[in-house]
Formats: structure tokens, sequence, C-alpha cells
């Protein structure tokens, strides 16, 4: 079964103005259930863009997307709201973490609309924390981090809801060789696991790694390899 399938997808803002952009051109891209796939390409050829349409973070202008078998760009942005909260996990590229709360109230967010007590949600919190290596900073406000440590707390925080489907946005982008070997055996094993993944990236490390089973390129909103 396909997790991914997408039928021509465009994204395109300032729709009709001058200004109009393509950033995602006429992707037609299918991703099988379990598989891990590397989406690569120059700066600003649509990888951000295309990973939010994916994550069911934003729609899709035209075409049809399929996650998990759900023709999900027909749907409410409510409906939408819900499907990413039990099936998606998201590794964003600017971590998108909330100052002024902690490590754990971070990794614990996506959980609160799950119906978890505080409790299962502070456990859920503690563990995923645990498996990249950042619970001794479970107290600390995010704002305290250093950008490695941040990334953690990201990483966790995709994780903690133990979703089947888990996006990452450059996940080593700012972790030392030996945190990055960390967060792509937490990959490994999610994939092995069952999980599909889909991420990009620049870095050697990842495009080196043997989890990956597929590369996708995109080049000026195009997909140029699948
Ligand atoms: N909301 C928006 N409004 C207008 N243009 C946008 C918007 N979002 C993205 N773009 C443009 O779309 C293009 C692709 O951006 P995107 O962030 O998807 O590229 P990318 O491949 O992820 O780049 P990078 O590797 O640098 O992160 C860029 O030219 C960007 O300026």
């Amino acid at each position: 079964m396909n997790a991914i399938e997408t039928k021509a997808v465009t994204k395109a803002f300032n729709l009709g103005k001058p200004n109009e952009v393509r950033p995602v051109n006429e992707v037609s891209i299918s991703v099988k259930t379990g598989e891990c796939v590397l989406l690569k390409g120059p700066s600003g050829s649509g990888k951000t863009t295309l990973l939010t349409l994916l994550s069911c973070l934003s729609k899709p202008t035209s075409g049809e997307y399929l996650c998990l078998g759900k023709p999900v760009s027909h749907w409410s942005e409510k409906f939408l709201t819900r499907f990413r909260k039990d099936h998606i996990g998201i590794v964003f590229q600017h971590f998108n973490l909330i100052k002024g709360f902690t490590t754990s109230q971070n990794i614990g967010l996506p959980l609160f609309p799950l119906g978890y007590t505080q409790q299962e949600i502070d456990a859920k919190a503690k563990e995923a924390a645990a498996k990249v290596n950042i619970d001794h900073r479970l107290n600390f406000k995010v704002d305290t981090l250093s950008g490695g440590e941040l990334q953690r707390v990201a990483i966790a925080r995709a994780l903690v809801s133990n979703p089947e489907l888990l996006f990452a946005d450059e996940p080593t982008a700012h972790l030392d060789s030996h945190n990055s070997e960390g967060v792509l055996e937490i990959f490994a094993d999610l994939k092995s696991k069952g999980k599909t993944i889909l991420m990009t990236t620049h870095d050697p490390i990842v495009e080196q790694h043997p989890m990956i089973d597929r590369v996708i390129e995109m080049r000026d909103g195009i997909v140029v390899k699948h």
C-alpha cells in the first residue's frame, strides 16, 4: 500500500498575480508504507513546500493527495488537523518550539488533544526525550537550550505520539556527528517497526545511511528523479 500518493499536486502562492510562484508544480510521487525516502534538491527547489503539503500542514492549490489512503486534499482544515495529530509526526527545519515552555511541555504538546492525562503526557514526553538524549533538560525552558538540543527536542516532539508517518526537514542540520548518528539510529529503528519516513537533507551522513530506500529529487518545483 502507498502511504503517500500525489497526483499532479501543485502549490502556488500569489495565485494570478504578477508575483505568482509555484514551488511545487504538478508533482506526482508515491511512497510505500514502510519506506524511508530522501527528498533532495538545491535550495529553493520546493522541498519544504512539498513536505508541508505531504504532512497535511497545508492544502494543494490543485491536484490530489492520498495520505494513508485517505483523500486528504478534499478535507476541511478541521478534519486535516485531527488526521495530522493522529497519524503524522513532523520535525520542522526551524523547530517551531514554543518559547517560555519547558522541554517536557514542548514534547508533550501533540498529545494534548488526544485525551491523555497530564501524568501520561509527562511520562510519554520523558520516554521520547530519553530516545534522543535530551531527558536531562526536561524541566529547562527551551529558550535556554543550544541549537543541537533544540533539534533533539523537535525530534522527540515528532516521535511522542508514535506516528505512522514521519516527516523531517533537515533533521541533522544542527547536530554533531555523534548526535546525528543517534538520530539516524532512531529513524532506522522506526523504519524497522514499519513506519514510513520522508526527510530532506544536505547531510552526507544521512544520504549514505543504509536505511534510505530511495531518493526523490526536485528542481524548480518539479520532481526530476523518483
Ligand atoms: N508562502 C510563500 N510565498 C511565496 N513564496 C514562497 C512561499 N513559500 C515558499 N516560497 C518560495 O518557494 C520556493 C521554494 O521554497 P522551499 O522552502 O520549499 O525550498 P527548499 O527546497 O526547501 O529550500 P531550502 O533547501 O533552502 O530549505 C522559494 O523560492 C520560496 O521563496
